[in-house]
Protein backbone atom coordinates (compact mmCIF):
# COMPACT_ATOMS: atom_id res chain seq x y z
CA UNK A 1 0.00 0.00 0.00
CA UNK A 2 1.34 3.79 -0.88
CA UNK A 3 1.93 5.77 1.59
CA UNK A 4 -0.93 8.29 0.12
CA UNK A 5 -3.36 4.94 0.02
CA UNK A 6 -2.47 4.60 3.56
CA UNK A 7 -2.93 8.33 4.73
CA UNK A 8 -6.32 7.87 2.77
CA UNK A 9 -8.17 5.08 5.31
CA UNK A 10 -6.55 6.96 8.65
CA UNK A 11 -8.29 10.43 6.79
CA UNK A 12 -11.20 8.01 5.85
CA UNK A 13 -11.69 6.26 9.65
CA UNK A 14 -11.32 9.79 11.04
CA UNK A 15 -14.07 11.12 8.77
CA UNK A 16 -16.60 8.51 10.06
CA UNK A 17 -15.96 9.48 13.55
CA UNK A 18 -16.92 12.73 12.92
CA UNK A 19 -20.13 12.20 10.88
CA UNK A 20 -21.20 10.06 13.62
CA UNK A 21 -21.19 13.04 15.73
CA UNK A 22 -21.69 16.03 13.69
CA UNK A 23 -24.68 15.70 11.00
CA UNK A 24 -24.21 17.36 7.22
CA UNK A 25 -26.86 19.59 8.05
CA UNK A 26 -25.33 20.84 10.97
CA UNK A 27 -22.19 21.74 9.21
CA UNK A 28 -23.99 23.39 6.65
CA UNK A 29 -25.74 25.52 9.47
CA UNK A 30 -22.54 26.47 10.65
CA UNK A 31 -20.83 27.21 7.13
CA UNK A 32 -23.63 29.69 6.76
CA UNK A 33 -22.84 30.93 9.78
CA UNK A 34 -19.02 31.08 9.59
CA UNK A 35 -17.74 34.65 7.88
CA UNK A 36 -17.92 34.84 3.86
CA UNK A 37 -14.54 33.70 2.36
CA UNK A 38 -12.04 36.10 1.41
CA UNK A 39 -11.03 36.48 -2.34
CA UNK A 40 -8.10 33.60 -2.63
CA UNK A 41 -7.67 34.47 -6.53
CA UNK A 42 -6.76 38.30 -5.49
CA UNK A 43 -4.60 37.26 -3.02
CA UNK A 44 -2.70 34.29 -4.82
CA UNK A 45 -2.74 36.29 -8.61
CA UNK A 46 -1.42 39.86 -7.45
CA UNK A 47 1.76 41.07 -7.95
CA UNK A 48 5.17 39.02 -7.34
CA UNK A 49 5.17 35.63 -6.02
CA UNK A 50 2.85 35.40 -3.33
CA UNK A 51 3.58 33.59 -0.13
CA UNK A 52 1.50 30.62 1.41
CA UNK A 53 2.58 29.48 4.70
CA UNK A 54 2.08 26.27 6.60
CA UNK A 55 1.56 25.19 10.14
CA UNK A 56 2.81 21.72 9.90
CA UNK A 57 3.25 19.94 12.75
CA UNK A 58 4.99 16.34 11.49
CA UNK A 59 4.66 14.43 8.43
CA UNK A 60 5.60 11.15 6.58
CA UNK A 61 8.84 12.19 5.25
CA UNK A 62 10.33 13.74 8.15
CA UNK A 63 8.51 12.51 11.83
CA UNK A 64 8.02 15.78 14.29
CA UNK A 65 9.01 18.81 13.21
CA UNK A 66 7.72 21.88 15.72
CA UNK A 67 5.32 20.96 18.57
CA UNK A 68 3.48 24.10 17.33
CA UNK A 69 1.44 24.81 20.61
CA UNK A 70 -0.01 27.69 19.82
CA UNK A 71 -0.98 27.27 15.68
CA UNK A 72 -2.67 31.19 16.30
CA UNK A 73 0.36 32.92 17.47
CA UNK A 74 2.54 30.99 14.53
CA UNK A 75 -0.43 32.38 12.04
CA UNK A 76 -0.08 35.74 13.31
CA UNK A 77 3.98 35.66 12.70
CA UNK A 78 3.16 34.30 9.34
CA UNK A 79 0.41 37.22 8.54
CA UNK A 80 2.97 39.95 10.06
CA UNK A 81 6.23 38.36 7.91
CA UNK A 82 3.58 39.31 4.64
CA UNK A 83 2.12 36.20 3.81
CA UNK A 84 -1.25 35.97 1.66
CA UNK A 85 -2.21 33.02 2.88
CA UNK A 86 -2.14 30.51 6.06
CA UNK A 87 -2.09 26.91 4.93
CA UNK A 88 -3.48 24.62 7.92
CA UNK A 89 -2.69 20.82 7.79
CA UNK A 90 -5.66 19.76 9.78
CA UNK A 91 -4.56 15.98 8.93
CA UNK A 92 -4.21 14.14 12.37
CA UNK A 93 -2.47 10.86 11.86
CA UNK A 94 0.70 11.91 10.14
CA UNK A 95 0.49 15.67 9.62
CA UNK A 96 -0.37 16.12 13.94
CA UNK A 97 -3.31 18.72 12.56
CA UNK A 98 -6.80 19.34 13.93
CA UNK A 99 -10.01 21.12 12.79
CA UNK A 100 -9.47 22.93 16.14
CA UNK A 101 -6.13 24.71 14.54
CA UNK A 102 -8.34 25.63 11.47
CA UNK A 103 -10.65 27.04 13.70
CA UNK A 104 -8.07 29.17 15.69
CA UNK A 105 -5.64 30.13 13.06
CA UNK A 106 -9.02 31.45 11.00
CA UNK A 107 -10.35 33.49 14.35
CA UNK A 108 -6.60 34.85 14.87
CA UNK A 109 -5.73 36.26 11.17
CA UNK A 110 -7.42 38.53 8.38
CA UNK A 111 -5.65 36.90 5.86
CA UNK A 112 -6.74 33.72 3.36
CA UNK A 113 -6.28 30.11 5.00
CA UNK A 114 -6.26 26.97 3.69
CA UNK A 115 -7.77 23.95 5.05
CA UNK A 116 -4.53 21.31 3.65
CA UNK A 117 -6.05 17.84 3.78
CA UNK A 118 -6.85 14.64 1.96
CA UNK A 119 -10.00 15.29 1.37
CA UNK A 120 -11.94 12.46 -0.97
CA UNK A 121 -15.79 14.18 0.25
CA UNK A 122 -17.83 16.96 0.25
CA UNK A 123 -18.27 16.26 4.15
CA UNK A 124 -15.00 17.65 4.23
CA UNK A 125 -15.61 20.51 2.20
CA UNK A 126 -18.46 21.84 4.14
CA UNK A 127 -16.36 21.25 7.49
CA UNK A 128 -13.66 23.11 5.76
CA UNK A 129 -16.12 26.37 5.16
CA UNK A 130 -17.68 26.07 8.64
CA UNK A 131 -14.36 26.42 10.31
CA UNK A 132 -13.51 29.27 8.13
CA UNK A 133 -11.45 28.08 5.34
CA UNK A 134 -11.37 29.89 2.27
CA UNK A 135 -9.63 27.38 0.22
CA UNK A 136 -9.49 23.34 0.48
CA UNK A 137 -7.25 21.01 -1.21
CA UNK A 138 -7.96 18.52 -3.50
CA UNK A 139 -5.15 16.12 -4.93
CA UNK A 140 -5.71 14.75 -7.68
CA UNK A 141 -3.59 11.35 -7.48
CA UNK A 142 -6.15 11.02 -4.21
CA UNK A 143 -9.07 11.09 -6.91
CA UNK A 144 -11.19 9.79 -9.77
CA UNK A 145 -11.85 11.98 -12.81
CA UNK A 146 -15.16 11.80 -11.77
CA UNK A 147 -14.94 13.00 -8.18
CA UNK A 148 -12.40 15.64 -8.66
CA UNK A 149 -14.44 17.67 -10.99
CA UNK A 150 -17.97 17.16 -8.53
CA UNK A 151 -15.30 18.28 -5.85
CA UNK A 152 -14.25 21.12 -7.35
CA UNK A 153 -17.71 21.92 -7.97
CA UNK A 154 -19.35 21.33 -4.47
CA UNK A 155 -16.20 23.78 -3.29
CA UNK A 156 -16.84 26.71 -5.59
CA UNK A 157 -20.58 26.01 -4.94
CA UNK A 158 -19.86 26.65 -1.20
CA UNK A 159 -17.32 29.64 -1.58
CA UNK A 160 -14.13 27.65 -1.34
CA UNK A 161 -11.72 28.28 -3.78
CA UNK A 162 -10.20 25.04 -4.85
CA UNK A 163 -6.48 24.29 -4.79
CA UNK A 164 -5.83 21.37 -6.92
CA UNK A 165 -2.39 19.58 -6.44
CA UNK A 166 -0.48 17.67 -9.60
CA UNK A 167 2.36 15.78 -9.39
CA UNK A 168 2.61 14.62 -12.71
CA UNK A 169 1.82 15.33 -16.01
CA UNK A 170 -1.40 13.14 -16.45
CA UNK A 171 -2.37 14.71 -13.69
CA UNK A 172 -1.82 18.40 -14.86
CA UNK A 173 -4.08 17.39 -17.81
CA UNK A 174 -6.63 16.06 -15.52
CA UNK A 175 -6.99 18.99 -13.26
CA UNK A 176 -7.22 21.62 -16.52
CA UNK A 177 -9.97 19.51 -17.96
CA UNK A 178 -12.12 19.79 -14.87
CA UNK A 179 -11.56 23.00 -14.70
CA UNK A 180 -9.26 24.31 -11.80
CA UNK A 181 -8.16 27.71 -11.79
CA UNK A 182 -5.38 27.21 -9.36
CA UNK A 183 -2.89 24.52 -9.68
CA UNK A 184 -0.17 23.43 -7.17
CA UNK A 185 2.21 21.35 -8.39
CA UNK A 186 4.30 19.59 -5.58
CA UNK A 187 7.78 18.59 -5.92
CA UNK A 188 7.52 15.63 -3.63
CA UNK A 189 7.63 12.86 -5.16
CA UNK A 190 4.50 10.14 -3.51
CA UNK A 191 6.29 7.13 -3.64
CA UNK A 192 9.97 8.20 -2.63
CA UNK A 193 8.74 10.82 -0.38
CA UNK A 194 11.76 12.88 -1.94
CA UNK A 195 11.53 16.29 -2.56
CA UNK A 196 12.36 16.95 -6.77
CA UNK A 197 12.44 20.29 -7.27
CA UNK A 198 12.77 20.62 -10.98
CA UNK A 199 9.27 18.99 -11.41
CA UNK A 200 7.44 22.93 -11.07
CA UNK A 201 9.64 23.38 -14.19
CA UNK A 202 9.03 20.37 -15.73
CA UNK A 203 5.28 20.75 -15.43
CA UNK A 204 4.77 24.35 -15.42
CA UNK A 205 4.70 24.91 -18.91
CA UNK A 206 1.63 22.43 -19.55
CA UNK A 207 -0.70 24.82 -17.48
CA UNK A 208 -2.39 27.38 -19.44
CA UNK A 209 -1.37 31.08 -18.97
CA UNK A 210 -4.96 31.94 -17.14
CA UNK A 211 -4.48 29.93 -14.19
CA UNK A 212 -2.60 30.41 -11.19
CA UNK A 213 0.30 28.02 -10.59
CA UNK A 214 1.58 27.39 -7.20
CA UNK A 215 4.79 25.76 -5.97
CA UNK A 216 4.46 23.30 -3.32
CA UNK A 217 7.33 21.84 -0.92
CA UNK A 218 11.06 22.22 -1.22
CA UNK A 219 11.43 26.10 -0.35
CA UNK A 220 14.03 26.17 2.24
CA UNK A 221 14.64 30.04 1.55
CA UNK A 222 14.40 32.73 -1.15
CA UNK A 223 17.07 31.22 -3.46
CA UNK A 224 14.45 28.33 -3.85
CA UNK A 225 11.15 31.01 -4.37
CA UNK A 226 13.60 32.72 -6.79
CA UNK A 227 14.06 28.88 -8.74
CA UNK A 228 10.17 28.93 -9.06
CA UNK A 229 9.72 32.39 -9.75
CA UNK A 230 12.09 32.01 -12.67
CA UNK A 231 9.72 28.92 -14.19
CA UNK A 232 6.84 30.90 -13.53
CA UNK A 233 5.15 30.59 -9.96
CA UNK A 234 2.93 32.84 -8.88
CA UNK A 235 3.10 31.76 -5.30
CA UNK A 236 5.34 29.22 -3.38
CA UNK A 237 3.57 27.07 -0.50
CA UNK A 238 6.25 26.75 2.87
CA UNK A 239 6.26 24.10 5.75
CA UNK A 240 8.74 22.81 7.10
CA UNK A 241 11.81 25.33 6.70
CA UNK A 242 9.32 27.97 8.42
CA UNK A 243 8.04 25.80 11.40
CA UNK A 244 11.62 24.77 12.23
CA UNK A 245 13.17 27.75 11.72
CA UNK A 246 14.04 30.30 14.96
CA UNK A 247 12.53 33.37 13.85
CA UNK A 248 9.34 32.19 11.14
CA UNK A 249 8.13 36.38 10.94
CA UNK A 250 11.28 36.73 9.47
CA UNK A 251 11.83 34.13 7.29
CA UNK A 252 8.30 34.85 5.95
CA UNK A 253 9.33 38.47 5.52
CA UNK A 254 12.65 37.38 3.34
CA UNK A 255 10.87 35.38 1.15
CA UNK A 256 8.17 38.10 0.51
CA UNK A 257 10.93 40.83 -0.14
CA UNK A 258 12.57 37.83 -2.63
CA UNK A 259 9.06 37.64 -3.86
CA UNK A 260 8.52 41.44 -4.37
CA UNK A 261 11.66 41.81 -6.76
CA UNK A 262 10.32 44.17 -9.47
CA UNK A 263 12.15 41.98 -12.38
CA UNK A 264 9.32 39.15 -11.08
CA UNK A 265 6.62 41.07 -11.90
CA UNK A 266 7.36 41.41 -15.96
CA UNK A 267 5.00 39.15 -17.27
CA UNK A 268 2.52 38.33 -14.72
O1 LIG B 1 5.58 16.52 3.85
C1 LIG B 1 5.44 15.30 3.63
O2 LIG B 1 6.24 14.44 4.07
C2 LIG B 1 4.30 14.79 2.81
C3 LIG B 1 4.22 13.44 2.54
C4 LIG B 1 3.15 12.93 1.82
C5 LIG B 1 2.17 13.78 1.34
C6 LIG B 1 2.26 15.16 1.60
C7 LIG B 1 3.31 15.65 2.32
N1 LIG B 1 3.42 16.97 2.61
C8 LIG B 1 2.38 17.93 2.40
C9 LIG B 1 2.86 19.08 1.64
O3 LIG B 1 2.43 19.21 0.53
C10 LIG B 1 3.84 20.01 2.27
O4 LIG B 1 3.51 20.13 3.62
C11 LIG B 1 3.88 21.40 1.66
O5 LIG B 1 4.00 21.38 0.29
C12 LIG B 1 5.07 22.17 2.27
O6 LIG B 1 6.28 21.51 1.94
P1 LIG B 1 7.63 21.79 2.73
O7 LIG B 1 7.88 23.27 2.69
O8 LIG B 1 8.68 21.02 2.00
O9 LIG B 1 7.40 21.33 4.13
Amino acid sequence: MSVLDEIIDGVRADMADRQRTVALEELKERAAAAAPPRDALAALGGDGVAVIAEVKRSSPSKGALAAIADPASLARDYESGGAKVISVLTERRRFGGSLDDLAEVRANVDICVLRKDFIVSSYQLWEARAYGADLALLIVAALEQEALVSLIERAESIGLTPLVEVHTEEEVERAVAAGAKVIGVNARNLKTLEVERGTFARLAPLIPSDRIKIAESGVRGPHDLLSYASSGADAVLVGESLVTGKDPRAAVADLVAAGAHPALRQGK
